[in-house]
């Protein structure tokens, strides 16, 4: 049985608006490293890819300074209006070059903070078989329902089947296009990740229990968090 190929699509063509900063936010610094760099470095290095396909903003000015524009590994594509965009654009960059059962890995620059340990057993557990899934946690908050624009509560979640979904999410080449494009066609607000253009299409992805510091830098005060766990990580 041929041995499937690992491919890497990391979305970087946000524009970080709840980072409330001027320069995106895969572009603020960690330890003087663009989150950019740190989260494509940990990537790389953890594993081996048949390629990396990095979506970026048309107007994006600052890759040319990164470290990762100098990496012969990572390639890039121009992103789209919302991530599920920039997400499509990569896979239709590698139409022609990724087989239809090849495994794509889809996976935030704004969470630099994967740790070696969960990409090693996303791979190992979804590769046995055919569905895909992504790395996420039992929510341990109590979740509220809210009226919006009310700030009146209007009902308690049963929290015992509810996961956090992370990155990376990780699914068939051949399965995932066709799913995202029938998905934004009918259901654009809801594809919010790779996993729900998947259960729309009626499959059934798999949960990989991961690190619940796997954050997503999205409020000014995860930056500062995600140094903190950094330097926690390599400190061993
Ligand atoms: N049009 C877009 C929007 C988002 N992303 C990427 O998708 C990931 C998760 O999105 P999010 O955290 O929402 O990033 P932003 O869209 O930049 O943040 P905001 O919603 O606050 O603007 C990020 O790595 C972001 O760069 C992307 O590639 N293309
Ligand atoms: C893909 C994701 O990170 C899973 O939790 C999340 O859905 C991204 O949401 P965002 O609003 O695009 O950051």
């Amino acid at each position: 049985m041929t041995s499937h190929r690992f491919w890497l699509v990391v979305p970087a063509a946000g524009i970080g608006q709840r980072m409330q900063s001027a320069v995106p936010k895969q572009y603020l610094t960690l330890a003087d490293r663009f989150v950019l760099d740190v989260t494509l470095s940990r990537l790389l290095a953890a594993s081996t890819w048949a390629g990396c396909v990095v979506p970026l903003h048309p107007d994006d000015q600052w890759w040319p300074r990164s470290e990762s524009a100098a990496d012969s590994r990572i390639e890039t594509c121009p992103g789209g209006a919302e991530r599920v965009d920039s997400v499509m654009a990569a896979l239709r960059y590698l139409e022609g070059r990724a087989g239809k059962d090849d495994w794509v890995l889809v996976h935030d620059v704004a969470r630099p903070c994967i740790h070696s340990d969960d990409l090693h057993r996303l791979r190992a557990e979804l590769a046995a078989g055919t569905t895909g899934g992504l790395l996420a946690a039992p929510v341990s908050d109590t979740i509220k329902q809210v009226v919006p624009g009310s700030g009146y509560i209007s009902g308690t979640a049963d929290r015992r089947q509810l996961w956090r979904a992370f990155t990376p999410q990780m699914f068939r080449y051949g399965d995932l296009l066709p799913a995202l494009e029938n998905g934004v066609g009918k259901y654009r607000g809801a594809i919010t990740d790779e996993s729900s253009a998947m259960e729309l299409a009626g499959w059934q992805p798999r949960v990989v229990p991961g690190r619940t510091d796997n954050i997503k830098i999205t409020v000014p005060e995860d930056l500062a968090l995600a140094e903190f766990i950094l330097a926690r990580q390599d400190a061993g």
